[in-house]
């Protein structure tokens, strides 16, 4: 851990589709030594706050900083490079090659662009195994990742993510589809992987923010409603209202 400072910050962020405002005016910050967690109702903007950070999608407006530099409207590929990493995005899984080639690729991508190591590196397949015992799946290294169940393709999905290195890694719901058990096992890998580089969290289970995050930023209708930590949020009036119907 680099200590508590800032590795990205979002300034007025602002998105606009047609008449649909999808995140609006939107400041934030995020540290490196915090597990960030974004909830909010469905079609709150958290996806397309994520796009904006990917440069999947441009803003209409706005600045997004990370490690000190504007990244606004970089590309997505500039932006994976200066690894702000999203699980899913990059994670297209090779369903025809095995676990260990899927994240063996991913490997080589990030060692390429440095021309670091050769094609034919033993270290590939090494750092790639060293993933997998990372997330627990060395068993299933030579089974096609086709024949991985749901949860172990989420699994995978963030193997092949921590593959490129990741500086900030975004995951959208790892647990979304996941049974008890599987959810149990992401939020332990979760809780694993915070230890070695910042994360922000997309979730719905409240179950796992709790368990998970120091920070929770709730977004409503685009807006950002409360962004503190989980014991405040959770007895923010207008949180309750709107998101968690005055159960939390
Ligand atoms: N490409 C698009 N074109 C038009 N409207 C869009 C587009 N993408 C998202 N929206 C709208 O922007 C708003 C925010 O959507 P977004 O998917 O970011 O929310 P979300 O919080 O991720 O929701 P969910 O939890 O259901 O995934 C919604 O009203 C959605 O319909």
């Amino acid at each position: 851990m680099n200590g508590g400072d800032t590795i990205l910050r979002v300034e007025n962020l602002r998105k606009q589709f047609d008449g649909i405002v999808a995140v609006d005016d939107v400041t934030a910050e995020f540290r490196r030594d915090e597990l960030h967690a974004i909830i909010g109702p469905n079609g709150a903007g958290k996806t397309t706050f994520f796009n904006l950070l990917t440069g999947a999608l441009s803003p209409t407006s706005g600045t997004i900083v990370f490690e000190g530099e504007d990244i606004t409207h970089a590309a997505p590929s500039e932006i994976a490079r200066r690894g702000l990493i999203r699980s899913y995005q990059v994670t297209k899984l090779f369903d025809g090659l095995t676990v260990l080639e899927n994240v063996a690729i991913a490997v080589q991508s990030r060692e390429n662009a440095y021309n670091f190591w050769g094609a034919t590196d033993p270290a590939i397949d090494e750092r790639a195994y060293e993933i997998l015992e990372q997330v627990d799946l060395t068993s299933k290294a030579d089974s096609l990742a086709e024949n991985l169940s749901h949860g172990e393709q989420r699994t995978l999905e963030i193997a092949v993510a921590l593959g490129t290195e990741p500086k900030l890694l975004l995951l959208d719901e790892p647990t979304s589809g996941m049974s008890p058990e599987e959810t149990r096992e992401v939020i332990g890998l979760v809780g694993d992987l915070r230890t070695e580089f910042p994360i922000i969290l997309i979730e719905h289970k409240m179950s796992v923010v709790n368990e998970v995050a120091d920070r929770i930023l709730v977004l409503h209708n685009g807006r950002k409603l409360a962004d503190d930590r989980p014991e405040v949020v959770k007895q923010d009036e207008e949180v309750r209202r709107v998101y968690l119907g005055g159960t939390a």
